[in-house]
């Protein structure tokens, strides 16, 4: 049996006084021989999905030692994407993934933890959690804050629902007044919880449930309704006992890596497929996996994108529906449950809350008979509607579900949206290591694109640019030198691709990056051209005027610019070697924090993960 980590610094005479130094922080004779599960919390109160969590870590706490074991708290960063978009302060957001990553890592070894119960929530912090499961492959659970609910709002044509996209695109709209816009800032983001639409932080905390990481309704159930503390004190209780299955009988299927293994990295692609998910979700995925040592990689999603339909829309490819709503229709049990119908669920896979997936679903997809009333009170947990920064403060119930398989929020195969997926993988000169589209925000008019490119060497060019006017109908805008290395840090367009909206040229332009997108983003927005400018890819020789031509049909995007003249523009570009977010012309300040990241990231096509020279 493999013995406690935890021994290494509680057991045998010579650790009397890591031993006294553990009494000091609360620990009593009795509670040597324990597992000490870390109960990484991510309360901060920069961030509205993480403002509630202050109190998470010790509700969690309370439940292992009723379970049996030793809790303690531990605390990461997390940075606000919304409130870090668009100006320098992005560069940080992808970074602060391996941060977190790194400082589970640091203190679960240096304390020789033997579990984790991460309490995540926004963007970078899950996957971070996730990646650091996977490193270390201890026993661990995953509990997310929750959505924030969707805002509501009165504007001059009507009531719409609103989340900071709305807010966004609404700010720049010269069709909205200013009391307009001051009433959007005032309602779109109403409660604690992670920003309310299909965006990354929700698509990543789903996607945890399909990897079998996390408990039913961790992706759904909203921040402020009081179900969702069972999950906290229900992770405490199951940490515990994937502790026993692995240090007392041996159990390796109680371990991250056997439950989130290829088939499971299936399971949460297709998932991810049938929802619309964030394209970030492709990046995490990749580096979860990378950390695990599983050998998933951007053909395994391009392969899924054909056979997984797109079953669910959700903001911001739709204004209708928000997380609420995938709730109200049976989370993400009911989605996996439509796919699983179809026979494209993975159902062996192992849970850290049942012993299958397949019986996760049949017992809580709110359309089989199998479910009972467990699953049926879960899901009708419904929005509060009152502003408040407070975990579990309403307990609102719809009554009834949303089961509406033709119109309804989540649809079955025979009434998809589209036959196939809602993100995919488009290849071509370049990007010959792949970029990624989230297809499901994409009028099908636009499939087939062709557009004239328009160059810019920054976000920041390219924001400025689209406001004033530069960017004309039937444009590629090409937004370069942005990537893992180019930025560095690959900072999310938002702001350009909301600002494309609110000209009313989203349905009329395309956009392609090597940098990446807010889950916020709709329209024919194309993140993650690998290889990236920095490091010499083809987007850095694209030049004004030339032709891109984008067919989602054929999962292909080509610049129409000869081998020739590539090679001349290649010969005379000013190409950097090691300064790689130094793009000509763009004054940045870089700091030396994030020149280290830049010197050891990888780019988009395997996650921007950091690569060692020993690893090579
Ligand atoms: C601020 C957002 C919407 O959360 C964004 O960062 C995302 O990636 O979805
Ligand atoms: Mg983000």
């Amino acid at each position: 049996m493999p013995d406690l980590r935890s021994k290494t610094s509680t057991f045998g005479r010579r650790m009397a006084a890591a031993r006294a130094l553990w009494r000091a922080t609360g620990m009593k004779t009795e509670d040597f021989g324990k597992p000490i599960v870390a109960v990484v919390n991510s309360f901060t109160e920069f961030v509205p999905g993480h403002v509630h969590l202050k109190d998470m870590g010790q509700l969690v706490a309370r439940e292992i030692e009723k379970a049996g074991g030793v809790a303690k708290e531990m605390n990461t960063i997390a940075v606000d994407d919304g409130i870090a978009m668009g100006h320098d302060g992005m560069l940080y957001s992808l970074p602060s993934r391996e941060v977190i990553a790194d400082s589970v890592e640091y203190m679960a070894n240096a304390h020789c933890a033997d579990a984790l119960v991460c309490i995540s929530n926004c963007d970078k912090i899950t996957p971070g959690m996730l990646m650091a499961a996977m490193r270390l492959n201890i026993p661990a659970v995953f509990v997310s804050g929750g959505p924030m609910e969707a805002g509501k709002v009165i504007l001059q044509d009507g009531e719409h629902k609103a989340d900071l996209v709305t807010a966004i695109v609404g700010a720049t709209d010269e069709d909205r007044s200013q009391e307009e816009v001051d009433k959007l800032e005032r309602s779109a983001c109403p409660t604690c919880g992670s920003c309310s639409g299909m965006f990354t932080a929700n698509s990543m905390n789903c996607l945890a449930e399909a990897l079998g990481l996390a408990l039913p309704g961790n992706g759904s159930l909203l921040a402020t309704h009081s179900k969702r503390e069972a999950l906290f004190k229900e992770a405490g209780h199951k940490i515990v006992e994937l502790c026993e299955r692995w240090y007392k009988d041996g159990d390796e299927s109680a371990l991250p890596r056997s439950i989130a293994n290829f088939d499971a990295f299936e399971n949460a692609m297709a998932l991810d497929i049938a929802m619309g998910g964030s394209t970030n979700t492709v990046l995490h995925l990749l580096a979860i996996a990378h950390e695990g040592e599983v050998d998933f990689t951007m053909a395994d999603m391009d392969r899924l994108s054909r056979q997984v339909p797109h079953l669910c829309k959700v903001a911001p490819s739709t204004p209708k529906y928000h997380m609420e709503d995938v709730h109200r229709a049976g989370g993400i049990a009911r989605i996996l449950g439509e796919l699983d119908r179809e026979g494209k669920i993975h159902r062996d896979c192992a849970t850290v809350h049942e012993r299958t997936m397949g019986e996760f679903i049949d017992k809580w997809d709110v359309r089989r008979e199998s479910a009972g009333n467990e699953a049926r009170d879960l899901y009708i947990a419904a929005p509060g509607g009152v502003r408040t920064t407070q975990a579990f403060s309403q307990s609102r119930m719809y009554t009834e579900l949303d089961l509406d398989i033709e119109e309804g929020c989540v649809r079955d195969f025979e009434n998809a949206y589209s036959e196939e997926g809602g993100l995919c993988v488009l290849f071509g000169n370049i990007a010959e290591q792949g970029c990624i589209l989230k297809t499901a925000g994409v009028i099908k008019e636009m499939y087939d694109f062709e557009g004239t490119a328009k160059v810019f060497e920054s976000m920041e060019d390219a924001m400025h640019g689209i406001l004033q006017g530069e960017v004309k109908p039937y444009s590629v805008v090409v937004i370069r030198y942005e990537g893992p290395k180019g930025g560095p840090g690959m900072q999310e367009m938002l702001y350009p691709t909301a600002y494309l909206k609110s000209k009313k040229l989203d349905t009329t332009c395309a956009l392609l990056t090597d940098g990446r997108f807010s889950g916020g983003t709709a329209g024919l927005s194309i993140g993650h051209a690998s290889p990236e400018a920095a490091e010499k890819g083809v987007i850095g020789l694209v030049e004004d005027g030339d032709k891109i031509k984008i067919s989602v049909p054929n999962r292909s995007i080509h610049l129409d610019v000869s081998e020739e003249v590539l090679a001349e523009r290649r010969a005379n570009h000013p190409q950097t070697d090691k300064k790689f977010w130094k793009a000509e012309g763009r004054p940045r300040a870089v700091s030396k924090a994030l020149k280290v990241y830049a010197a050891h990231v990888s780019n988009a096509s395997t996650g921007a993960v950091r690569i060692l020279d020993e690893e090579d």
